[in-house]
């Protein structure tokens, strides 16, 4: 039987606290997300996406990005990244010492315009003194691309498109980036295409598999990244968020999803699952509504019944 090889190690970056809660609609408590960010690290994530600098007026609940980052204990070996569009993002954020900036950019004509307000030409105008000071003043930079296989206004997006914008990020100095399947449209083989198109400019270290759930295809989309080596994934504990401007799609694959399915294969990823699904439990608790986490559901389901059975044996 030819079994396929996958990375003995898989990275994650938790965007719980960022894409997870971006489009609540009710206020969250900034020390709610600093708690999260400390139940993530607590769980052993190792990269976070904290929050991000963009306007309050189009994203009103990141417009706490200062307290939470200041309100964070950081923990040695743990990366803390945040988003900045701009250069007024950059000039915040700096004040907070990220350890990594994202500048985000789409595949899209049309998702670019809704999002940040300005072509992808302009975007990545704007991205290249952002990516420029950031690495000036010593702090990484990611650059995430929506829409990598489709948009909520222009539908497919062919690899190409994918691989055009891969291109202006490297030229630019960003130094990894994010395949984004926005709006969870994907499938493994187009997600594949995509990620081949972005191979082309970056190596297979610095690309990551950003995939929304929408179409329940995300975790298929994972597998399908790892049989082609991909092993940086960002997924949202609880299977949280979504973007404010795509309309329909829904949260990140869970993170408690990608470990179950990681361990099952054998995959390091240095996660404590259960601690893991405990928080995805607590953040959904602090929102009112059950945790999106198939997994994290059944681990703490099984651990109720056991735990039941076990006080009925005393
Ligand atoms: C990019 C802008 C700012 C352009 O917005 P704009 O209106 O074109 O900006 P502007 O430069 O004309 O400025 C207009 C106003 O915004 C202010 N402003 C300008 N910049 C900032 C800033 N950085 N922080 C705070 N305020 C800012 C600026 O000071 C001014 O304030 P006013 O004079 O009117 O009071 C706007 O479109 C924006 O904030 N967009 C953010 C959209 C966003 O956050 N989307 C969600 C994140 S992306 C995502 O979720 C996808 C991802 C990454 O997860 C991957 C995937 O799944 O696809």
């Amino acid at each position: 039987m030819n079994l396929t090889t996958y990375p003995r190690r898989v990275r994650l970056i938790d965007v719980g606290p960022r894409d997870g809660l971006q489009n609540e609609k009710q206020p969250v408590p900034t020390a709610v997300k600093v708690e999260l960010v400390h139940r993530l690290q607590a769980a052993g994530l190792r990269e976070i996406e904290v929050t991000s600098y963009v306007s309050p007026k189009w994203v009103p609940q990141m417009a706490d990005n200062h307290a939470v980052m200041q309100g964070i204990e950081r923990r040695a070996g743990v990366r803390y990244s945040v988003l900045t569009p701009n250069m007024k993002g950059l000039e915040a954020a700096l004040q907070d010492r990220p350890d990594e900036i994202v500048v985000f950019g789409a595949a899209s004509e049309a998702f670019s315009q809704r999002n940040i307000n300005c072509s992808i030409a302009e975007s990545i105008e704007r991205f290249a003194p952002v990516v420029e000071a950031a690495r000036n003043a010593g702090i990484a930079v990611r650059g995430a691309m929506s829409c990598t296989v489709g948009c909520p206004f222009e539908g497919d997006i062919p690899p190409e498109r994918v691989g055009m914008l891969a291109r202006l990020m490297k030229d630019i100095g960003v130094q990894r980036v994010d395949v984004a399947d926005t709006i969870g449209v994907g499938t493994p083989l187009k997600v594949q295409r995509a990620i081949e198109a972005v191979l082309a400019h970056y190596d297979i270290d610095h690309v990551s598999g950003h995939f929304h759930d929408t179409y329940g295809q995300a975790l298929a989309n994972t597998l399908a990244a790892l049989q082609m080596g991909v092993w940086n994934f960002q997924c949202s504990v609880a299977g949280l968020g979504g973007c404010p401007y795509a309309p329909g799609a829904t949260g990140n694959v869970a993170t408690e999803d990608v470990v179950y399915l990681l361990h099952g294969l054998g995959i390091d990823t240095g996660i404590d699952l259960l601690a893991l699904a405990e928080t995805g439990a607590w953040i959904s608790e602090q929102l009112g509504r059950p945790t999106g986490s198939r997994a994290g559901r059944a681990l703490l389901a099984r651990r109720a019944r056991a735990t039941s059975a076990g006080e009925q044996g005393a």
